[in-house]
Formats: C-alpha cells, structure tokens, sequence
C-alpha cells in the first residue's frame, strides 16, 4: 500500500522511464500484470492532467496578455491598479459615484473611456449612442461578473445569467408570452389591482392621505406584475411576505458580492446573502407550485379570488398607513423570479417617478388629467384602446423613466470574439462594456438645452433621430416601448432606459401599459401633491436622495 502510494506521487512528475527510476528504490512491489497496467494508466492519466492544466493556463494567460495591450491602446486613465495609486473604481461604492466617476472620465478623455478594474479586468464606458448602436450589435453576453451573482440568484437557466447562445431560444420564447397573453391579461389586473387600492383602507373617504411613494408604488407594481403573470392566486399565497422581504434584502446587497469575480465564501456576510439568496429559489419554487394549484381560471372562483385580492389588499394598505413595511409580493417559477424581481422593482420606481413628477409640475398633472377624463369619462370602465390613445400620459411615463432612469448601467460584453468598434478601436474578448445610462439620458446632445427638465413634450415633438434604428433583427417581437400608443411616439435613438439591441428588455411594454393603467386609476380619484421642502427637491431631481413623500386629496 505504501509503495503504491510512492509511486504515484513520484509518476506524476516523471515520464515512464524516470517514474521506473523513481521508483527502483521502492520496496518492491509484486509486479503482476494487472499491477503494470494500473501503473501505466495513472502515467497517462497524470500526463493528461498536466498537459489539458497547461493548455488552459496558457489559453488564460494569452487571453490576459491581449486584453492588457488591447487595453493599453484604448483612451482613458493608464492601469494604475498594478501600482495601486489609483483606487478610483473601488472608491466608487454606488451606482451615483460610479456614474460620477465616468462623468469625469468621459469629460477628460472622450466617449469611450477605459477603467481598470482590476489587474486583469477591463470596464469600458460607452456614452456616445452611435458606437453604443456598434455595441448592441456585436456584444451580446451577459457580464461574467454579473452572471456569477445572478446565477446564485435565478439559476443558470435564467435569462438575466446567460451567454447569449444560450439565451437567444428562451428569450423568443418568453417574450412571445410576456407580449402576447400576459400583455393582454395586464389591462384587467392592472386596473383591479389599482382600483382595489385605491378604494380600500379607507384611502378614498377620510381626506388627504400622507404617503411614501415608494412603498406605495412597490404595493401597486408587485400586485400588478404578480396578477398579470400569474393570476389572481398569487394574493393568497401564505409566505408572501417572507418572499418579498427577503427579495428586497437580496438585491439591497447584491452589488456589493457583484464585484467578486469568485465568490468569498471566506466571508461571514457573504454566507449570510448565499443563504437568502438560496431562500429565495426555494420561495420562488414555492410560489410557483403555490400559483398553478391556486390559479383561479373559472368565472366563479374569480369572484372569490377578488374577494380574496380585496382582503389581502386590504392589508396591504393598512402596512402602508403604519409604514412598517414594503407589502405584497408574487409568483415565480425559478427561471421567472428573476424577472418577477427585476419587473416589479423597476416598474416601481418608474411608477414613483411618475407620481413625483405629476406632483412637482401640477400644471403636466391637469394636461394628463384631462387626457383620462376625455377619453375615459368618470364612470366609463377603462378599455384597452383608452390605455393607447392616452398618448400624453405614454409619453409622461417614458419622460419620468428617461429623467429617472432605474437601471444606471447597462453592460455586455463578448465572451469569445474582440469587437472592432471603430477603425482602429478593438475592444479585447471579456473587457465589460458599459452605457452609462443616467448620463446619456440627461446628455444635451440628443435632449436638448432642456434634458434636465421634466418635459413629456419631447416624445411627442419630431427630435433627430440617429442613422440607423437600435432594434436588431432579434428584436422584432417585442414592440418598443414608444410605440407602445395607437399613434406612436417620438423614438429618439437614446432613450436607452429599456436597453438596445439583442438583449434590451423583454417586458418595457408591459411596464410601461401597466404603469399607465395604476396611474390613470389614481388619476381619477386623487389629486397628487408633493410633500417635501425644496432641498430636498433638488437632491431628488439629482438622484441623490430617495423618492419623495406624496399626499393623495380625492377630486
Ligand atoms: C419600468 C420597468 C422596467 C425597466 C426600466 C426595465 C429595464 C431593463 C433593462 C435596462 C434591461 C437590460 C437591457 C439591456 O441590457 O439592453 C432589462 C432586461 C430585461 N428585462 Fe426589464 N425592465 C423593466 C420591466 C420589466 C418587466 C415588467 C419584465 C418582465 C416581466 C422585464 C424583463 C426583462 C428581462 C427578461 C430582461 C433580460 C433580457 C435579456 O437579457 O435578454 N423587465 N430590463
């Protein structure tokens, strides 16, 4: 036994010959020749080893090498990080500082700037739509960084982890239904949801109502999302709460372990955030068994759905009054709680943007209140082509979305190939792109002197409109979300707030019908008027403080 295990320590390192030199030394061992057939299998299986170790260690090294000259060429600060003079990126702790640091960057070297990262990691912020047009077109995977985290989150399977290759199927697929039967289902939940909100808790009968919108805003958008996708059953889920409580903690910490390229099991909070994030795909496991036994399809059973949705809401509101927490949550099997979160958090602070808006400009909030009352009077109940012939309140959304963008970044990157970008510009395979979406969302260039002000006017004005449309080839089933209305809007090629291209998001119209329908309902009922001084306005208007309280007076 002892001289077997000599021996193959020794045999890894030597070839036949000197393993037999190695190994003359060795007590002898009784050579039978199942013996020498053994010995000569684990030889052949060590050189193996070593020689696939030493083809993928080379492979890595190249691919650092060309990344780190490709890098090299490209404008921007020099790869400080070797000496570690420059911690600028690690500095950059949120979404806003990063966003400011890019500002500076781009203010210095131009449209396309380099960030090292990391001695071997590469960031390239894009901010010029044209060569942002090149990107969507050639970079089609997801961030690996980002994959890493998500995938803890959603699975491999899930959209939001995928290379392309792997995602472009399912991708068809699920926009195909998220456009087409779940679109449809969103009007009537849409509306339910809105107007069981709004009538209970006494929110319509005891005066003014002192709100936080985003607590209200997420209540509305989680009902919303979760009836459109999943039906009625949703609401009587018995762990909702849990659901979206820890969802919400999941993606309070998720940018902190997104920076790791190998998860740091070593640390104790990481752990603490593997363990929820595994809760997590068990709820949403869960709550997927939970929406298919309890999907109330017949007529009937709807009624006492409702009933049921109106209690649940019920409580809902009365969370709301105490403030004590964020409310409902919502169906999803594992490959769609990615998409449950993603959907519901941002149609949430699209939907609070808009309220804020509506209420520091209340002269846009009567034109869009007269928009609701022309075409769908008071009593008439909101039909489907209401929703898309409120082409003012369409464009308010988009305006609250491009003003306030929920996504600051977008990112991509080519797992396998460089892309050329420009003559002369070649951006290495596994460089991270990015669009810094707050700033060209604001950038005068394609908005105007006025970019920072609130204005839906511009989607309905003629604005330039670059050479050539974002929408790829891939994209041709799912409608862009400005021609979401029967007389589309203004498509201005930067309005990126949904992404571009091969990988832009599935769900903007759903997003941005849904939004329109729980405002409109709101619209009706209430007057909105914002309820904070003007400091903390501005910091608002900057992003830099969170969403303002509201106060709903009935009309
Ligand atoms: C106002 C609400 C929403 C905003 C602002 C938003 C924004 C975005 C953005 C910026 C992306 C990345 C696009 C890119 O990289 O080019 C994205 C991707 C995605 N969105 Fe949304 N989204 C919203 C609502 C929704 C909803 C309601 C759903 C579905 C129910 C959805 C499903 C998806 C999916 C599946 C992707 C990944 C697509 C892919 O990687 O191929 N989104 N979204």
């Amino acid at each position: 036994m002892a001289a077997w295990k000599r021996e193959s320590v020794v045999s890894v390192f030597a070839t036949n010959e000197s393993a037999a030199i190695g190994v003359c030394d060795v007590t002898p061992v009784h050579e039978t020749p199942l013996w020498r057939y053994v010995k000569h299998e684990q030889n052949t299986l060590a050189w193996v080893s070593l020689i696939v170790v030493t083809f993928l260690l080379s492979r890595r090294l190249c691919s650092v090498l060309r990344l780190l000259i490709l890098g090299y060429r490209l404008p921007g600060p020099r790869a400080r990080a070797f000496d570690g003079r420059s911690q600028c990126l690690s500095k950059a702790q949120t979404p806003q500082m990063l966003q400011e640091l890019l500002a500076r960057l781009h203010q210095e070297h131009g449209p396309l700037v380099k960030v090292w990262t990391g001695p071997a990691q590469l960031l390239v912020s894009v901010k010029d739509v044209d060569i942002l047009q090149h990107v969507f077109e050639r970079a089609h995977d997801r961030v690996p960084v980002l994959r890493m985290a998500l995938q803890l989150l959603y699975g491999r399977r899930s959209l939001f982890t995928s290379n392309y290759s792997k995602a472009s199927q399912s991708r068809m697929m699920v926009a195909k239904e998220i456009n087409g039967l779940v679109l449809r289902q969103a009007h009537i939940s849409s509306i339910e949801v809105a107007e069981k909100m709004t009538q209970l808790g006494g929110l319509s009968k005891n005066g003014c109502h002192d709100l936080d919108c985003m607590t209200f805003s997420k209540l509305m958008a989680f009902a919303a999302l979760g009836t459109s996708l999943y039906g009625d059953g949703y609401m009587i889920w018995p762990v909702a709460r849990e659901f979206e409580r820890v969802m919400m903690e999941v993606m309070e910490a998720l940018p902190i372990w997104m920076r790791y390229s190998v998860p740091p099991l070593w640390n104790a909070k990481f752990v603490v955030f593997w363990k929820q994030c595994l809760r997590l795909r068990d709820l949403a496991r869960e709550l997927a068994a939970h929406g298919n036994q309890t999907s109330i399809q017949e007529s009937e059973d709807r009624v006492e759905g409702l009933n049921i949705l109106g209690k649940l809401l019920e409580e809902f509101v009365s969370v709301l009054f105490s403030r004590m927490g964020m409310g409902s949550s919502t169906v999803a099997e594992p490959g769609a709680a990615g998409m449950m979160s993603h959907g519901s958090l941002n149609t949430a602070g699209v939907l609070c943007n808009v309220l804020a808006q509506l209420a520091r400009h209340p002269h846009i909030q009567t034109k869009v209140h007269n928009e609701i009352s022309t075409i769908s009077g008071f009593d008439k109940s909101l039909t489907e082509t209401d929703v898309q012939k409120m082409i003012y309140l369409n464009a308010t959304v988009l305006e609250a979305a491009r003003l306030l963008p929920t996504v600051p970044f977008l990112q991509r990157c080519s797992d396998e190939h460089d892309i050329a970008l420009l003559p002369g510009v070649v951006i290495p395979a596994g460089a991270i792109l990015t669009a810094p979406i707050q700033l060209i969302q604001r950038d005068t260039v394609y908005w105007g002197d006025d970019a920072a002000i609130f204005n839906p006017d511009r989607f309905l004005k003629p604005r330039r409109i670059a050479s050539g449309e974002l929408a790829s080839e891939q994209n041709q089933n799912i409608p862009h979300p400005c021609n979401f209305t029967k007389e589309p809007l203004q498509l201005n090629p930067a309005f990126l707030v949904f992404g571009a291209g091969s990988r832009s998001c599935i769900g903007s119209s759903l997003a941005v019908k849904q939004i329109s329908i729980l405002v409109t309902v709101i619209l009706k009922r209430f007057e909105l008027k914002e309820n904070f001084d003007s400091s903390d306005a501005k910091a608002y208007e900057n992003m830099s403080r969170s969403p303002p309280r509201l106060t709903l007076s009935p009309r």
